[in-house]
């Protein structure tokens, strides 16, 4: 077989291994750190990603994968789509207009000149990126939208490489993902806005070739999705403009799922390059190999991007020789998609179990095994044989581990009847007795569970987990948070209380350190927006709950007063979701295991005394399989699983539920028959559109739509929020509507949680003085 097999990286986490960009980012924010600092430690970065790709032996390195915040920010910016409203903070320069966008603007922070920029805006939108739990910036568009050419990011990048010695091929998110993944604030559709924006797309691929490079990859996620006609017509049309003499190479990059029906206009474009996900969508490959030309480059997405497991080399090597003598030898091997979806470096971990860290790959180690496939295909099977036998004996120890293995959650998954899954009244007449038992005024106020995850927090936490302060005290300062959380929102006039989640470190992790069968890691950091990462825990075997988790907790805070304190739990799919699945058991298996394992916390909870139970299911819609064939299997086992885990409950007892940055036109229906009675969504930054789906479709149990954007500092004042609540009047019936913030309040600080929640009470009392 000939030399020419590539391996190619399409993206690398942009964080730093020891969470440099986050402790750079908040440093600046913060004013400890200077833009020239925060923009030095990018490029260290950045340089970091490519002289390690260099030295891994990866052929086609990527340029403009980093991001200081978001890549649709980025793109978003370099077209100029900022909208009118940044306006007021440019003069703060391109980077202050660049974090209003991504974070909102107080109005009081100053530029180096100490000059403050107006009152006050209200970032972008942010929402999932696909089904994963990284978000991105809704970028903001109108009919008519003039766009210009207002940055070179992706060519200073490419330079910066080239300056190292290094020759990238620079990575931008196509056009026509771009607009879909937009909206449009008259409602008008954005797609209409490609003839306007091609030009641009253009204009940079030609700046790009004239840089250098030789060959650009052009990220199309959205060619996995279900596409209408007019959207396969806009491919064709877009792709037809990019090809220009001027313009460098394209390598087409698709991931997250397959082709499907858009192979036949995929094969029709001008490009010059094809990259394929062959983990999600492995049964697409004959079908690509018979569209795609013969003089066109196939990149091989082959090792996961979205998992952590190690890959089976040699089945890999096996499938992919008769494609590689296929192509003459021609071809790029890849992770399936960008790896900003896993840790680093598995190196790092020093505290896994043994045996589990041999059947794991990060990000690193991902590139290493294309490494290993790229000898073997290449004919040097013999220098990396051992690579190889490790690999397969690993696989197979992990498949005979006791450790994933366990009768008893088998056996009990066995024993589950449509009767666990079923509350024992309809909600009408559960809501009769709720309010009998909890004597709530109309209009309700709660907030999301978690309250300021301070600095002093943390640092005890950190402290502890060091050894460095005991146990007992760690406890007994956890309890003095807790009780003065307790404290104000009594002061505050709150109505159903939250006990702060102080001891979590995550709402997933916390759970997963508890739980039989998850592992959790002391690096494994993946961004999930701007500057927060999350450490999702690894479920390797069957999953149970030795012990009560939260219960403790629960009752402490409940002892300290008469109001409601809501109990708090992850819900099954979420914790799923958020954790990297095995791949060795239906994620529809895993899930049930924890719905049993939450099932039996929630009657725990119930029996010590906790009259509200909110159990989160924020992953819900972002579970969602990327094609519609898909949607009716999915929603009926989670929502099957999210009722085993809360029917066990008697009628009295009030379940609410949770969730943030969900589109819930497309799940409405699975909303209602998760049977909470009642749920908290994300709704402000919208302005309430996202409410109109349950309005529309006349969703008949309680609902809270948040009044208030957590994800800014930005205190909006009562006026605001009353404004907000009256636009819910609208919709809904009176007697469903509560009051809350969109999520939890984890990510800010006290100064700016008091006064929110002090005007969101504020809201909710003119409210009910108002009819
Ligand atoms: N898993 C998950 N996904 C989610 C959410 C979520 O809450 N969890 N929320 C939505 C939005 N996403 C979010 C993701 C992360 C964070 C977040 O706050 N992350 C924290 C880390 C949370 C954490 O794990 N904290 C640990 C570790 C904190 C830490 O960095 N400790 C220092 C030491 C502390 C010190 O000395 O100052 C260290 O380890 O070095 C803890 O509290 O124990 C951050 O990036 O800062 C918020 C929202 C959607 N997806
Ligand atoms: C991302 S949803 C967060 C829910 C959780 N109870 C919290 O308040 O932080
Ligand atoms: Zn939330």
């Amino acid at each position: 077989m000939s030399g020419n097999i590539k391996i190619a990286a399409l993206g690398l986490p942009r964080i730093g291994a020891r969470r440099e960009l986050k402790f750079a980012l908040e440093g600046f924010w913060s004013g400890k750190l200077t833009e020239a600092e925060l923009l030095a430690k990018a490029a260290e970065l950045r340089a970091e990603n490519w002289r390690r790709l260099q030295r891994l032996g990866v052929d086609v390195i990527p340029s403009n994968d980093f991001s200081l915040y978001d890549h649709v920010l980025d793109m978003a910016v370099t077209v100029g789509a900022v909208p009118e409203r940044f306006e007021q903070v440019k003069a703060g320069g391109v980077l202050a207009t660049y974090f209003a966008m991504a974070r909102g603007s107080t109005g009081t922070e100053r530029d180096a000149c100490e000059h403050s920029h107006g009152d006050g805006v209200a970032a972008l939108e942010m929402t999932k990126w696909f089904d994963t739990n990284y978000h991105y910036m809704v970028p903001e568009l109108h009919a008519g939208q003039a766009f210009a050419l207002a940055g070179e990011k992706p060519v200073a990048e490419y330079l910066e490489a080239r300056a190292l010695g290094i020759e990238t091929r620079p990575v931008l998110l196509g056009p026509v993902s771009f607009l879909k993944l937009s909206k449009c604030v008259d409602g008008s559709d954005p797609l209409a806005l490609l003839p306007r924006l091609l030009p641009l797309y253009v204009e940079l691929l030609a700046r790009l070739r004239e840089a250098g490079a030789e060959w650009v990859q052009i990220d199309e996620p959205c060619l996995v999705l279900d596409l209408q006609e007019r959207e396969r017509e806009a491919y064709a049309f877009a792709f037809g403009a990019l090809a220009t003499k001027d313009a460098p190479k394209i390598m087409l990059a698709t991931y997250f799922g397959g082709l499907g029906e858009n192979l036949a206009v995929v094969s029709t474009l001008p490009v010059h390059g094809l990259h394929v996900d062959l983990v999600r969508a492995p049964d697409q490959l004959d079908a690509v190999l018979d569209a795609i030309r013969p003089e066109s480059v196939l990149s091989l997405g082959v090792i996961d991007g979205r998992n952590v497991w190690r890959a089976d080399l040699a089945r890999l090597i096996e499938r992919l020789e008769p494609v590689v003598r296929g192509r003459q030898g021609v071809v790029q091997i890849a992770p399936s998609c960008s790896l900003i979806h896993v840790p680093i470096d598995l190196e790092l971990e020093t505290e896994l179990d043994v045996d589990l860290k041999t059947w794991l790959a990060f990000a690193l180690q991902k590139i290493e095994e294309l490494g290993v496939l790229k000898a073997a295909l290449s004919g040097e099977a013999a220098r990396v044989g051992e690579r190889i036998e490790a690999a397969t004996h690993a696989l197979e120890a992990r498949r005979r581990s006791a450790k994933v293995h366990s009768q008893a959650v088998a056996a009990r998954l066995a024993q589950v009847r449509a009767g666990l899954t079923r509350r024992s009244l309809d909600f009408q007449s559960r809501r009769k007795l709720q309010n009998a038992a909890l004597g709530l005024p109309s209009f309700p106020t709660t907030t999301i569970g978690s309250f300021p995850q301070t600095p002093e927090v943390r640092k005890a936490r950190a402290a502890h987990r060091r050894g460095e302060i005991q146990t007992a005290d760690y406890l007994s300062y956890l309890r003095r948070e807790t009780e003065a959380a307790i404290r104000w929102q009594e002061e505050v006039g709150l109505d159903v209380l939250v006990h702060g989640e102080f001891e979590r470190n995550d709402m997933v992790q916390y759970f997963g350190e508890q739980l039989s069968g998850y592992a959790f890691t002391s690096h494994g950091w993946v961004q999930s927006y701007g500057s927060r990462y999350v450490r999702p825990p690894v479920i390797f075997g069957d999953v149970s709950r030795p012990e009560p988790m939260t219960v403790d907790w629960a009752k402490f805070a409940q002892s300290l007063t008469d109001k409601p304190v809501k109990g708090m739990l992850t819900g099954p799919v979420t914790m799923l979701q958020w954790s990297f699945p095995r791949d060795d058991v239906p994620r529809e298996t895993t899930c049930r295991q924890i719905a049993l394992a939450l099932r039996d916390e929630v009657q725990d909870l119930e029996a010590a005394g906790i009259s509200i139970i909110q159990v989160d299911e924020p992953a819900l819609r972002e579970g969602l399989p990327l094609k519609q064939g898909e949607w009716h299997d999915y929603l009926e086992w989670a929502v099957d699983c999210f009722r085993l885990a809360t029917c066990g409950v008697a009628a009295e007892t009030q379940i609410h539920t949770h969730m943030c940055y969900a589109e819930f036109n497309d799940i409405i229906e699975a909303i209602e028959a998760l049977d909470a009675d009642v749920i908290s969504i994300e709704t402000s930054r919208s302005r309430m559109e996202l409410l109109d789906a349950f309005s529309s479709h006349a969703y008949g149990k309680d609902i809270g739509p948040g009044v208030f954007d957590i994800h800014s500092p930005r205190v909006p004042p009562a006026e605001e929020m009353s404004e907000l609540l009256q636009k819910a009047k609208d919709g809904l019936k009176p007697w469903q509507i509560w009051v809350n913030p969109d999520c939890g309040l984890k990510t800010r600080a006290w100064e700016e949680v008091r006064p929110a929640l002090a005007n969101m009470v504020e809201a909710a009392r003119r409210l009910r003085s108002s009819v």
